[in-house]
């Protein structure tokens, strides 16, 4: 379970908080989905429960600990985190760059043994890129590079993931391949997931729970089918929203004027 508790976090030199008092909670094997408008404070909000940013006031707790409290190494194992854009400092191969992920199990002297070598492959095969292996990191497609990403954090195999738009760069049958693989590797290893996403098709289809992000508050908070609501989402987005039920889905669609 990870609690975030009245979390509020401001910018040096700025006149208001981006993230305001935000309180939620991610119950273990629950896939959450971030949703809300551009700047609305989502990338703010993975940094700090990553540790990364330093709120002004509130708590990141995760399994009873204060993730603001861990050095670096604790954190890794963990919450792995796949970041919105990621430029590497060297031109590893993919396969390197995704067994990079297994390093907090590694010891600090040791090499990467045969059992962290299969993990890393093997999350390239969940992932669908293990053809990709051996080819240099900076020379794929930035789908491909996302996909990598989320391998990297597969194979880190920490108890809590952070994924920050992971399905920006996809291709449509990449968005859903990848977001089955990270909820079936949820639900088997029982792990808390956050995630952000802008499409709410996607969300309502995906998530367990729903978290709404407007001009830094949450403005809701719930399952899917109580929250992703035509109102709520109008109030989210404002503009009008409809949504189709056509038996085997909800389709969420724009009322543009
Ligand atoms: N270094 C900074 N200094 C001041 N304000 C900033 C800084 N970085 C971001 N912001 C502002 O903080 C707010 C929240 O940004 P954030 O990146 O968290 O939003 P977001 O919801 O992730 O947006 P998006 O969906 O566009 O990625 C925005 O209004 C942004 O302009």
């Amino acid at each position: 379970m990870i609690r975030i508790e009245n979390l509020t976090f401001q910018h040096p030199h700025t006149d208001r908080p981006v993230v305001n008092n935000a309180s939620f909670r991610v119950a273990e094997g629950t896939l959450a989905v971030l949703l809300g408008p551009n700047g609305s404070g989502k990338t703010t909000l993975f940094k700090c429960i990553a540790g990364l940013w330093r709120p002004a006031s509130g708590t990141v707790m995760f399994a009873g600990r204060d993730i603001m409290g861990m050095n670096f190494r604790e954190r890794a194992s963990m919450l792995a985190v796949v970041p919105q854009d990621h430029t590497p400092p060297f031109p590893y191969s993919v396969f390197e760059a995704v067994l990079m992920g297994r390093a907090p199990h590694v010891g600090v002297y040791a090499s990467p043994s045969p059992h962290d070598e299969d993990a890393a492959y093997n999350a390239l095969v969940a992932v669908g890129v293990h053809h990709l292996a051996d080819r240099c990191y900076t020379r794929i497609s930035g789908g491909e590079r996302q996909l990598v990403l989320i391998a990297r954090a597969l194979a880190q195999d920490a108890p809590l993931l952070l994924l920050d738009e992971p399905t920006s760069h996809l291709d449509f049958r990449n968005q859903h391949l990848v977001l089955e693989t990270v909820q079936r590797v949820a639900a088997e290893k029982n792990l808390t997931v956050l995630m952000t996403l802008h499409d709410p098709n996607l969300t309502a289809f995906f998530a367990h729970q729903v978290i709404m992000l407007k001009e830094g508050k949450i403005v809701a908070d719930g399952e899917p089918s109580q929250v992703v609501t035509e109102a709520n989402l109008g109030q989210l987005y404002d503009i009008g929203i409809g949504i189709f039920d056509s038996g085997e889905r909800r389709l969420i669609y724009p009322r543009l004027s």
